[in-house]
């Protein structure tokens, strides 16, 4: 159920006609006509002139929700015959709305709703993002090279939702129909020029992003997930192919680095740019449109040169670690070189700001260097692994790792989690992520088992550490960590909630690393050790501490 939420609306609206908006849809005219000046699809968002699209459910019938909305000053009703007919049942002798009555009303609300709102899509240029992973990162170094431009820009994905000034965190990566629609036509008013979106599966599939032509798609991997709503890879994949057709896009730009990223390439229908990294499990494919060359560590991150088959090129370099993000910036890069902006330009333009230096919340986000305290989002196994060994090349001392696993959530990951761990950290430091109504401790027993049969063998020593309290396994790791090491805080990257038992506490990794920090740095200004064996409540600094070879 989508929760009532704060959304970006544009402040005017030019009213339509619900009999206008019917004829646009396909629709009979309704027996009551009204003017419309936006559009909701939950009656707690509605208020006065607003369309109320009273969508049918999983769990229940939007119609359920209609009189509601017209209390709140909804003057229109947008939905499907099973929706009219409750509609019937339950009218009263107050205010009537107009009700548009359609075969799909998903398919319908993101066209209503782009007609109440003046098409916004269409005065934006805009780029969307899909892909299993790395469309947040890629999304924010799109935003950063377009701002490099001197582009106004306006951005929606699963961290937040950004127009001119206006910023609200998201609850979805894509939003409804409804709400996306309002949204650009917010950017249009706030004189936002390019916009850039992740769309995920579920959006493609649920027509939530029916109403925008993205000038430019981009498509980043794709790994096994989400299997429990598409129901097998090939419909996941399928869904994500949609994108790359002449409803949605224009032209698209597509990684090559798996075999699912040459599979798009051949099934796209609108014209796509290949680009190939040789950083993902495909080696470098010199037939690709762009390719990357030259990656040479940079700091944290890496140089890298992008070359046309033309013969353009251009070298930069991204701030984050690993392979992937080499890939995640080329793909910015080239999307917005496929927009048409110049290379020169491009290049110019990068150097000012040294590179694709986009500061993603909670993805890679370095908050210290010395110790390095990185935060991330990895939350399954690949993403675990990948990260650890994007960040061990850079770490002169030790490598450590706090996270756990998400309760409620597939539990059959855990102990492949718990060996991957193991395999790619130092110190393992096994906590709690959100264990929702699960029992905490048996999340963690099951990657605490999978971390230990991973030590048998290993041939290195890895300690392992279980610290229930999450907060408290952040600042034990942060306090223990030598100048040199690493500690990379994974699973729960830019989130904020962490559910109990059905309670909500606020949980904030990085406020909990900023705090550790801040308190070994007074430690450590007043002269005192920074690797105690107590801190200064009394409590042991490693409980429950478990020195494991796999010699
Ligand atoms: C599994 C799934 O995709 N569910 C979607 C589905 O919910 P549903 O069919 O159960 O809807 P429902 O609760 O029966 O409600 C029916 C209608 O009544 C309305 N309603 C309901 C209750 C109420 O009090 N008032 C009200 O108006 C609802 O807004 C809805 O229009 O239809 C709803 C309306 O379109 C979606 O909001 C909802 O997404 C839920 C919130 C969700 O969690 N989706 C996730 C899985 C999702 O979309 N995730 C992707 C990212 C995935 C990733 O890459 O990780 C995303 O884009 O965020
Ligand atoms: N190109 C990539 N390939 C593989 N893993 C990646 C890639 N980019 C980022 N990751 C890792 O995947 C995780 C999610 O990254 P990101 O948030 O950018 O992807 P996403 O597609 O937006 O996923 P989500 O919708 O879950 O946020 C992070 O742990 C990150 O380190």
């Amino acid at each position: 159920m989508t929760s009532p939420q704060a959304r970006i609306r544009p402040d005017h609206v030019t009213p339509r006609r619900a009999s206008d908006l019917a004829a646009a849809l396909g629709a009979p005219a309704p027996d009551t006509d009204a003017e419309v000046t936006g559009v909701v699809s939950d009656n707690r968002a509605a208020g006065p002139g607003d369309l109320f699209v009273a969508l049918p459910g999983a769990r229940v019938h939007g119609a359920r929700f209609a009189a509601d909305a017209v209390a709140r000053g909804a003057t229109a009703v947008l939905t499907d015959p099973a929706g009219a007919a409750l509609l019937e049942a339950e009218a009263t002798t107050s205010a009537r709305p107009a009700v548009l009555v359609v075969a799909d009303p998903r398919a319908a609300a993101g066209p209503a709703a782009a007609h109440v709102y003046g098409a916004p899509a269409e005065r934006l240029v805009t780029f969307g993002l899909t892909g299993t992973n790395g469309k947040t990162t890629t999304t924010y170094q799109l935003d950063h090279v377009l701002r490099a431009l001197g582009r106004r820009c306006g951005l929606v994905g699963t961290v937040e939702t950004r127009s001119g000034d206006r910023v609200l965190p998201s609850v979805l990566t894509t939003p409804e129909a409804a709400d996306l629609q309002a949204v650009l036509a917010a950017m249009v008013s706030d004189g936002v020029e390019a916009l850039t979106m992740e769309v995920s599966s579920h959006a493609i599939a649920q027509h939530r992003v029916d109403g925008v032509v993205y000038d430019v798609a981009g498509f980043t991997n794709l790994t096994q997930d989400h299997l429990d709503f598409h129901g097998d890879l090939e419909t996941y994949f399928a869904t994500k192919a949609e994108l790359f057709t002449p409803a949605r896009s224009r032209r698209g730009v597509v990684v090559v680095d798996d075999e699912h990223g040459a599979e798009m390439a051949r099934r796209a229908e609108v014209p796509v740019a290949t680009l190939s990294t040789g950083t993902g499990v495909r080696p470098l494919d010199p037939g690709a449109d762009w390719t990357v060359s030259g990656v040479a560590p940079d700091g944290t991150g890496s140089a890298f040169t992008l070359t046309h088959r033309d013969g353009r090129t251009l070298r930069t370099r991204t701030a984050l670690p690993g392979g992937y993000n080499v890939a995640n910036a080329a793909l910015a890069a080239v999307m917005v070189l496929e927009s048409g902006a110049d290379v020169d330009a491009v290049d110019q333009a990068l150097r000012a700001v040294d590179g694709l230096t986009a500061t993603v919340p909670g993805r890679m986000e370095v908050l210290a260097t010395s110790p390095r305290v990185v935060v991330d989002f990895a939350h399954n196994t690949e993403a675990l692994e990948l990260a650890l060994s994007a960040l061990r090349p850079t770490t002169k001392g030790r490598l450590s790792v706090v996270f756990g696993a998400t309760g409620d959530r597939d539990p059959g990951k855990r102990p492949f989690m718990g060996a991957a761990a193991v395999r790619g950290a130092d110190v393992v430091v096994v906590t709690d992520d959100d264990p929702h109504g699960e029992d905490r401790a048996a999340v963690r027993a099951a990657v605490l088992d999978g971390a230990r049969a991973a030590l048998a063998g290993l041939g290195r020593d890895v300690e392992l550490t279980e610290i229930a309290d999450r907060a408290d396994a952040i600042a034990r790791a942060i306090t223990s960590a030598g100048a040199d090491d690493t500690v990379l805080v994974a699973g729960r990257g830019h989130e904020t909630i962490q559910e109990v038992a059905g309670v909500d506490h606020h949980l904030d990794d990085r406020e909990e690393a900023r705090a550790a920090l801040a308190a070994r740095q007074e430690h450590e200004s007043e002269g005192r050790s920074m690797r105690p064996k107590h801190e200064g409540t009394g409590r042991p600094m490693r409980p429950k501490h478990e020195r494991e070879s796999g010699a």
